[in-house]
């Protein structure tokens, strides 16, 4: 043994730092009896008790110069090797683009694309700028660039909006980012064709006007406690996260008839951190985003698995019925094959709709509550539309659907706020097979996206598109594919009705209770992934005599 390592160092002497090693490196500084130990430099470096970039750095800084040099030369071989890549990958890019005709855009840097400038302008509150940028820059209708990894080409206006959403199961399908497939397993959104027609099917005989109108005395109950509980009383409310306990109250009443689940802080805290990682990179490591979100999914699908166990038995037993909520209704109607949903495809689109359905109304009044204050001509007439409700009333009697029909200056005003404060910046669709749009030609497999916000403020589409003008919903009211909140086509928004009724609802009772000023008027929006005020809007609330 003694002898092979004298052989081996002869001939590493032999060699000399012409033929430099990394083992001969550490050699040359580490002593020697730990170096003979071991074999790679890391493995060195634990020897001289410093496995660190500061092991790394004393490694380097006592080397002679012309080692420095010579690890130079074997630490530029992997730069080099990169620089190559990026090479070529650009110079395959420029060719498959000279030959297809593809949309004018930048693809950004590789692997991460325009995701960093896209994502800034959202968290800036205007993703506008980003999309208007571009199209003003191409001067077209679509232009390409690469968000989280993939090529992506975005339709612009209402013939974008149109291609896209009467495009579904032909030339497109819905696609959502990784992260949200991932979390969101088996829901409807990684559902396409038939498979996603069933399952809309399905939620849909719950969630449509003819079933929902059974539910607004219990949104009525619901938003009334919400009142008295987290305003009354107050002087000043934070708005974002005292409206999210309202919505939050109404999904898990309406979806599982958890009828206090504030009371549960675990699950609201669980929920809260599964929306924060939705959208974003979906990469599994500790103290990401992503990773926090999938561990909170699988706590509440634990919670839900447990529900479902004792809802089963309750219906079984007639102590629950199959339309009191759509857990109920999941578990009891078969979808038009005669097929019931599994246990994981229950829990998962309960999970999608928890999700789809809470951070978007929550935003929806948070910017309503927003131009409610700076705009007191709106307010006025809102007030005065709801009085006029509540008179035709009796003493304490409960909102019904036909009160909420009427209600039609209030939704105006709620479709305005959802044109210049959307929600959502839009959704995403993928290309089934190679196709021309705008004499451009997107590939098969790219990701194409549709917007809100390329249409919602065109001055060709909507006058003086800045200005609030609730008036602009009366009558025919927008053009088609011009106002598109909810999105559009097979893949639309199955929560309009739902998210009319609660908005609604709640206008109703915080008008009537309230008048309130902004504590900071200058705040701004972002969206993250949702559109939500930076400081979660501070009101100072005044009750009506
Ligand atoms: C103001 C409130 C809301 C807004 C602005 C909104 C907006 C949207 C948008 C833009 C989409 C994508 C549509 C597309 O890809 O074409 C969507 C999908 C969806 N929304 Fe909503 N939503 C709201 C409330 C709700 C509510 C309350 C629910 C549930 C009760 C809900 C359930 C869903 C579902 C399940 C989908 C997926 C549909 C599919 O993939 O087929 N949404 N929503």
């Amino acid at each position: 043994m003694e002898k092979q390592r004298k052989n081996e160092k002869e001939k590493r002497k032999e060699k000399g730092f012409s033929r430099l090693s990394t083992a001969s490196v550490v050699e040359s500084i580490a002593p020697s009896p730990y170096v003979e130990e071991c074999t790679t430099i890391e493995h060195r470096c634990r020897y001289i008790k410093d496995n660190s970039f500061y092991g790394w750095l004393k490694i380097l800084l006592s080397l002679p110069y012309s080692k420095v040099m010579e690890l130079d030369k074997l630490l530029a071989m992997p730069a080099l090797l990169a620089l190559l890549l990026l090479y070529l990958h650009f110079m395959r890019r420029k060719i498959r683009n000279g030959i297809q005709n593809l949309p004018p855009g930048s693809s950004g840097w590789p692997i991460v694309g325009e995701t960093f400038k896209f994502i800034s302008a959202a968290r800036e509150g205007t993703p506008v700028r980003f999309i208007q940028e571009r199209m003003e820059r191409y001067d077209s209708r679509v232009f390409k660039t690469s968000f989280l990894g993939d090529p992506m080409a975005v339709f612009c206006g209402t013939a974008g909006n149109k291609f896209l959403f009467s495009n579904e199961n032909k030339n497109v399908q819905v696609w959502w980012p990784s992260s949200i497939k991932k979390l969101l397993r088996s829901s409807l959104v990684n559902k396409v064709g038939d498979e996603a027609k069933m399952t809309r099917r399905l939620l849909l005989t719950f969630l449509n006007p003819e079933i929902l109108r059974n539910f607004v005395p219990k949104m009525d109950t619901i938003a009334q406690i919400h009142i008295n509980t987290h305003w009354q009383g107050k002087e000043q409310v934070v708005v974002h996260s005292t409206v999210q306990k309202y919505t939050y109250a109404l999904a898990c009443s309406l979806f599982l008839s958890i009828e206090d689940p504030l009371h549960d802080s675990k699950f609201s805290s669980r929920f809260h951190r599964f929306l924060k990682g939705l959208v974003g990179f979906s990469i599994n490591l500790p103290g990401t985003r992503f990773h926090q979100a999938m561990k909170a999914a699988n706590e509440i699908r634990e919670e839900i698995k447990k529900i479902i166990k004792q809802r089963k038995v309750d219906l079984e037993e007639k102590r629950a019925s199959p339309s009191q909520d759509i857990l109920s209704h999941l578990l009891a109607t078969p979808d038009s094959n005669g097929r019931f949903l599994t246990e994981i495809e229950i829990m998962d689109n309960i999970l999608l709709l928890l999700f789809a359905g809470h951070d978007t109304s929550r935003s929806t009044l948070s910017s309503l509550m927003r131009y409610l204050a700076q705009l007191p001509h709106v307010y006025n007439k809102v007030l005065a539309e709801q009085v006029e409700i509540s008179r035709a009333k009796g003493e304490g009697e409960s909102l019904q659907w036909e009160d909420v029909q009427k209600m039609k200056y209030s939704w105006n005003v709620a479709s305005e706020v959802l044109r210049l404060s959307p929600p959502v910046t839009g959704a995403y669709r993928e290309a089934l097979r190679d196709f021309s749009y705008a004499d451009y030609t997107i590939g098969k497999g790219w990701k194409l996206h549709w917007t809100t916000c390329s249409s919602h403020v065109d001055p060709r589409l909507f006058a003086n598109p800045e200005a609030f003008d609730a008036s602009r919903f009366e009558g025919a009211g927008p053009a088609p594919y011009s106002y598109v909140p909810f999105g559009g086509g097979p893949r639309m928004c199955l929560g309009l009705e739902f998210a009319r009724l609660e908005i609604l609802v709640f206008m109703h009772h915080i008008v009537k209770q309230f008048k309130w000023d902004l504590v900071n008027p200058n705040e701004k929006f972002k969206y993250d992934p949702m559109l939500e005020p930076v400081d979660g809007l501070p009101v100072l609330l005044h009750r009506h005599h």
